[in-house]
């Protein structure tokens, strides 16, 4: 990595901020479950934004709503002032990359392949082309190599490169994960919850390789249950519960606000959520009569129950694509993509 800044030590801000992300009104329901309902929220450019809120209240199923993983049932989400198209492919084409909360690397390849996965959106070389490796397929391979090895010197495991994804130690893997999540050149990068089993260094370490993502110009919108964490690191957090949005500001803000604290603390909150701590049209309206609709998480396991592993218990997965592992849990349940 070649830059580590904290919010103090953070460069100046770009004259004008451009609207990199502008979720509007997000709703997805599954059946009778309202699991997100009508959450916007915006993500400038040089920003980090953290999403925080107890186990089962929707960050991950709106993650999978701004990624085209889920169609949303209701609202709009726009990358840079266009709607963004409806399948994740597309969205990584566009512009936007992310990391799941359990690690999908493909254990068997090396650390370089894992990169080059990454890459290969922004490699536009047809069928015919690689087939009969023609010049031209032969430039973009070496450009995309080149790119990797960027990235791969950026995280800091250059020297690694060789290795089978799998043997790297878990913040490795973990730092793996972002590094082919950036192959895409994203504008903006979604991270769910990087620092889940990492230890107290690797935090800090993946602290500052989010600072040093920042810096390099990709904005970054963050899930993490690690309060500190996320308070040290964002310029604005906001706070699901239920599925809707309690709360939005600066981590002061946030972290002060009573409701958040019972929240995290498992009291009963107050059923009618306050004005955001920014006005920028959240929707935080009707929160009672949702509340009975959208039940946390039952067993706090999160999305499939693999999140939390540790090393050992989360190997790299060998087979399955980034964009497409994040299975739903119930096909039938909502609208969902191909991806
Ligand atoms: N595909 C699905 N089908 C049915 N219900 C779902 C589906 N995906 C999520 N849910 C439900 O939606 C709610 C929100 O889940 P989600 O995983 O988004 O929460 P989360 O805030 O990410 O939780 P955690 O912090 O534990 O990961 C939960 O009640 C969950 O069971």
């Amino acid at each position: 990595m070649t830059t580590t800044t904290n919010k103090a030590g953070a460069p100046a801000a770009p004259a004008a901020r451009e609207t990199v992300l502008d979720a509007r009104g997000v709703t997805m329901r599954f059946g009778g479950l309202t699991a997100v309902r009508g959450v916007d929220l915006t993500v400038n450019s040089g920003e980090i934004v953290g999403l925080i809120g107890p186990n089962g209240a929707g960050k991950t199923t709106f993650f999978n709503c701004l990624t085209g993983l889920y169609v949303p049932t209701e609202g709009e989400v726009r990358y840079k002032g266009t709607v963004l198209p409806p399948t994740s492919f597309k969205v990584t084409d566009a512009g936007i990359a992310r990391t799941f909360q359990n690690i999908r690397l493909f254990g068997n390849m090396t650390v370089l392949e894992n990169v080059l996965v990454g890459r290969h959106t922004r490699m536009k070389q047809g069928l015919w082309s690689a087939l009969l490796r023609l010049p031209g397929f032969r430039r973009a391979e070496a450009e995309a190599s080149q790119r990797a090895m960027e990235l791969l010197e950026f995280i800091g495991l250059q020297d690694k490169a060789q290795h089978l994804a799998k043997n790297l130690p878990y913040g490795e893997q973990r730092k793996l994960e972002i590094a082919r999540a950036l192959a895409s050149d994203p504008g903006l990068i979604l991270l769910d919850e990087p620092t889940a089993g990492m230890n107290p260094q690797e935090t800090r370490a993946a602290e500052e390789l989010i600072f040093a993502i920042r810096d390099m110009g990709v904005a970054v919108l963050v899930i993490e249950h690690d309060m500190r964490f996320i308070f040290n690191l964002c310029d604005r957090v906001a706070v699901l519960v239920q599925g809707q949005k309690l709360i939005e500001g600066d981590s002061q803000t946030v972290q002060s606000d009573e409701r958040v604290i019972a929240a995290y603390l498992g009291e009963p909150i107050d059923e009618t959520p306050a004005a955001p701590a920014k006005t920028d049209g959240a929707a935080e309206t009707d929160a009672a009569a949702e509340t009975a609709e959208a039940p946390a998480d039952e067993d706090g396991s999160g999305e499939d129950g693999a999140d939390e592993a540790p090393a050992s218990e989360a190997p790299a997965e060998d087979d399955t694509p980034a964009d497409t592992a994040d299975a739903p849990k119930d096909a039938a349940a909502g609208k969902e993509n191909d991806a």
